[in-house]
């Protein structure tokens, strides 16, 4: 069984070429392929599946957490996705949709590896506070298909321990959520650091940083803009409009290979 390795903004993945949907993708096979002891490692699973096309996108992009569980979206898996597509002669380079658990969405690859997604509506939904080493930090919640509580503060991100899951309040996100600690560091420029629901601290979270740019614009009382954000593992350029967002940046394919038979088959 083919796998591709990517990663975007140092978010890794294990990307599984699936096209006739036949793969039993259990929660223990997902978990064993992204330890980064016991198997190939990564901060998710993208499995490729070839769609009917009847909801716009070719293409269905299964997204798995590295606990196992689904998430609607991942925007920096969608980048690896796109330009794994590309690569394997599956998509001409340049606009394509991609069905995901959010909806449809469209991506262009571009020639220097970059990959611009259309990640829909970033939307703004309430405030909230997360609790971080001790102390509540306040910030808005942001729905970029998948939950996020976004919270700009003053206190350098660099500061902050996110070993330890922050705590937020289970009644506005039922099912979990990503957080972000964010610094304003320049005009139109921002720092993050994102706690991803069902992986613990990532070098970087597409949607995460849709939401920070949401998130600092709701503070400012603008529903429009856009932003660099600089993350641990490189920079993401985004922008925000009433209706829809994107999110630009690196998607870069690793390493190719097969999986162990008798390991897959052992872990069903
Ligand atoms: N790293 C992803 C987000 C993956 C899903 C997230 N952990 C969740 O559970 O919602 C991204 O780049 O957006």
């Amino acid at each position: 069984m083919e796998f591709v390795k990517g990663h975007g903004t140092e978010n890794d993945f294990v990307v599984l070429p699936d096209l006739d949907d036949q793969l039993d993708l259990t929660v223990a096979r997902v978990q064993a392929l992204c330890d980064r002891q016991r198997g190939l490692g990564a901060d998710g699973v993208l499995r490729v599946v070839r769609s009917d096309g009847e909801s716009g996108g070719k293409w269905f992009m299964d997204y798995r957490n590295a606990d196992g569980s689904i998430a609607e979206m991942c925007g920096n898996g969608l980048r690896v996705f796109a330009r794994y597509l590309v690569d394997a002669g599956h998509q001409p380079q340049g606009e394509f949709v991609v069905a995901t658990r959010a909806g449809d969405r469209t991506v262009v690859t571009h020639p220097d590896g970059s990959v611009t997604n259309d990640m829909g509506p970033a939307r703004v939904t309430g405030t909230s506070i997360a609790a971080v080493d001790g102390a509540g930090i306040g910030g808005f919640a942001v729905d970029v298909g998948n939950p996020h509580l976004a919270c700009v503060t003053d206190v350098p991100v660099e500061s902050f321990d996110l070993t330890v899951p922050p705590g937020y309040d289970p009644v506005v996100f039922p099912h979990g959520v990503n957080v972000e600690l964010i610094n304003t560091i320049g005009d139109n420029a921002l720092r993050m650091r994102v706690h991803e629901r069902g992986v613990g601290e990532t070098r970087s979270c597409g949607t995460g940083t849709v939401a920070s740019v949401a998130s600092w614009l709701a503070g400012q009382g603008r529903t429009t803009g856009s932003a660099t954000v600089d993350v641990l593992g490189g920079q993401v350029y985004v922008t925000i409009e009433p209706m829809t967002s994107t999110l630009t940046g690196p998607a870069v394919l690793v390493a190719r290979g097969e999986l162990d038979k008798s390991w897959w088959d052992a872990l069903a």
